[in-house]
């Protein structure tokens, strides 16, 4: 048994058994916890959970696109990644170039009339493949806002670092951690208080923290959001990764990864599946490999990470709010 992958279960149950009911942004409803907290020992094994299948291909390159510095989707796409397409396509139905049928509330129609379902299905696969083949449309529509990526490696500065224009977070942080290991200044923002609350969805993960111990490194997440049945496994999941990553480009064995949530939530109608997935058995859990060649942060590629014995129940699947 896990005690990494119990950790979600119970704070799961939690959520159930005492979050407030509680309306959100999405109109779907909620049952929802605040301040809440996991510590996941990587040393145990790598915390993909194994009560549902988790896609982690998709995390990989979520993550590769954030530490490009990326935020345009077409990375993602490029890679058969489709968990950022619903933000990036209200760009283009909330402008004045489209006009095709009528797209107001798209996440809930979708969900509930199987004919607009088509219909939205229509404009998302011309919106994928636009994205795709023309770059003009890409540049237009295709960015998520100041958030993650940008933020990471391209913060925009005016009057501080002037010649460099922007500041990349990363390279900071690595050369940090290499060379004053017992800072406490070992932070990565996402939050741009000018810019960020006008992206199409403003970061989640907000802020993190590292730290050096015993030869260990650990980082903490402050998620001011948590979507518990589907952003949380593939959070959870994404952070251990860097981490992995992160540690083996500074020399250092992975210690823990601390998730604190603001708002941890369990959307209405994920109630039935994360019911399911509490009762059924877990497995093992399984191993990274990262190619021990690579040399820097910044060169990985899908090819040099590897999630080895990686058994699972099957997926669940689940509406996502948008
Ligand atoms: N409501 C909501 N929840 C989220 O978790 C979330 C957002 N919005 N918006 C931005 C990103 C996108 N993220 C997402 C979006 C979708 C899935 C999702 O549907 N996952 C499925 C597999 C999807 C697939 O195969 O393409 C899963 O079963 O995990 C996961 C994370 C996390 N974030
Ligand atoms: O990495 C992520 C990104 C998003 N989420 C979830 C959390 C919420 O359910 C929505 C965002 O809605 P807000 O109204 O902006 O909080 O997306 C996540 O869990 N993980």
């Amino acid at each position: 048994m896990s005690k990494n992958e119990q950790q979600y279960l119970d704070l799961a149950q939690k959520v159930l058994n005492e979050g407030a009911l509680k309306g959100d942004r999405t109109g779907t409803g909620t049952h929802s916890l605040f301040g809440t907290q996991m510590r996941f020992d990587l040393q145990e094994g790598f915390p993909l959970l194994t009560t549902k299948k988790v896609y982690f291909g998709l995390i990989k390159s979520e993550l590769l696109w954030f530490l490009r510095g990326d935020n345009n989707i077409r990375f993602l796409l490029q890679h058969n990644n489709h968990i950022w397409d619903e933000w990036a396509f209200k760009n283009w139905v909330e402008s004045d170039q489209y006009t095709g049928p009528d797209m107001t509330n798209f996440g809930h129609r979708a969900i509930e009339d199987p004919e607009f379902a088509a219909t939205y299905k229509i404009q998302k696969d011309i919106f994928v493949d636009k994205i795709l083949n023309d770059d003009d449309f890409m540049a237009t529509f295709g960015y998520v806002g100041d958030v993650y990526g940008k933020l990471w490696r391209n913060w925009e500065t005016t009057s501080l670092n002037a010649d460099e224009g922007t500041i990349d977070q990363v390279s900071r942080l690595v050369h940090d951690i290499k060379t004053t290991p017992d800072s406490r200044r070992l932070i990565l923002t996402a939050w741009n208080a000018e810019t960020t609350p006008q992206a199409p969805l403003p970061s989640c993960h907000v802020l993190s923290q590292f730290y050096v111990a015993d030869g260990k490194l650990s980082v903490q997440l402050y998620q001011r959001s948590g979507d518990f049945f589907l952003g949380v496994p593939f959070n959870i999941a994404s952070y251990s990764l860097l981490l992995h990553m992160v540690a083996a480009q500074t020399g250092y064995e992975v210690g823990d990864f601390v998730h604190t949530i603001g708002d941890a939530h369990i959307y209405n109608n994920h109630v039935d599946q994360i019911t399911e997935q509490l009762s059924r058995p877990m497995h093992q859990l399984p191993k990274i490999w990262l190619n021990p060649e690579v040399k820097s942060l910044f060169d990985y590629t899908m090819d040099d990470i590897k999630i080895l014995d990686y058994e699972s129940e099957p997926a669940i699947k689940a509406p996502v709010a948008v």
